[in-house]
């Protein structure tokens, strides 16, 4: 089987600053790999990469067998949560329908085939109870899960997923790790998840790539998030500790992310 991605000695720079090199990564089909890293370390231009919006500068990159190009349907996209307004008039269903025909705003005539899926997908991410609301209205948690139901529509054989846990909280971030995690398992899904805290995916995860100005460690969250590891990517002593099923990460005088806050 081949792999869903495969990076080979990438490198990626913007100026004279560069974000990550030498990234060689294979990611399997069905493989859940958290992204993790400081503030401006380049996951989501890893992911922009991955999307072909953003070309590397150096090295190679092969997205299911094919150079990476806009708009590959193969490919499922939660970008970083942006809450809705009243300015984007749409029921909380539309979101999901867009995974399935596309963002045309103003299209009210789907197909009933295209009806039906959208309402499989709304009951496949519990949203049965607020998908006929306006979308702006829905909380943070609601949103999400139907941005998780807008990104499997096709179930994607490979699913990016942008911090989808942002704000949400403890009952909602596993529900939503869970609807994702649910996508790889039973569709082949390899994902890639960008996230702060790795603690609410740790079940899920099989490796973490963890980016830190330009160096890069891979491995199974055991071998990489120890305080070893992490010191020597962020050059500074780092403490890992583990409380009951939870990961700490301290740093001396330095919050390398926001780990540390489960600590609190
Ligand atoms: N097109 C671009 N041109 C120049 N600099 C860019 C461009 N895109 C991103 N950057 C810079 O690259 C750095 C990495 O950005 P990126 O969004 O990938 O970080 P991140 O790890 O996802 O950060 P965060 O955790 O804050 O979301 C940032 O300093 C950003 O300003």
């Amino acid at each position: 089987m081949s792999a869903s991605l495969e990076l080979r000695d990438a490198r990626l720079a913007f100026g004279g600053r560069t974000l990550w090199r030498d990234l060689d990564l294979d990611v399997q089909p069905g493989e859940f790999v958290a992204v993790l890293g400081p503030n401006g370390s380049g996951k989501t231009t890893l992911l922009k990469a991955v999307l072909g919006i953003q070309p590397l500068s150096g090295g190679s990159l092969r997205v299911l067998g094919r150079a990476p190009s806009r708009g590959d349907r193969r490919i499922g996209y939660i970008p970083q949560q942006r809450l809705l307004d009243a300015s984007t008039p749409v029921r909380g269903a539309d979101l999901v329908g867009f995974g399935v025909d596309g963002p045309r705003l103003g299209l009210p005539f789907r197909r009933r085939a295209d009806r039906e899926r959208v309402a499989r997908l709304v009951a496949e991410v519990g949203a049965e109870g607020f998908a006929d609301r306006p979308a702006w209205r829905l909380s943070g948690g609601e949103q999400q899960r139907l941005r998780v139901g807008q990104a499997i529509a096709d179930h994607p054989a490979l699913l990016l997923c942008d911090e989808p846990l942002i704000s949400l909280d403890l009952a909602n971030q596993a529900a939503v790790s869970g609807l994702i995690d649910r996508q790889r398992r039973e569709h082949g899904s390899a994902v890639l998840f960008v996230t702060h805290d790795v603690n609410p995916v740790l079940e899920h995860v099989d490796r973490v790539v963890y980016l830190v100005d330009g160096r890069v460690r891979i491995g199974p969250p055991d071998e990489v998030l120890t305080s070893p590891v992490l010191s020597e990517l962020y050059r500074t002593h780092i403490d890992v500790v583990r409380v009951h099923d939870r990961i700490v990460v301290v740093g001396a005088g330095h919050d390398p992310h926001e780990h540390a806050e489960e600590a609190s």
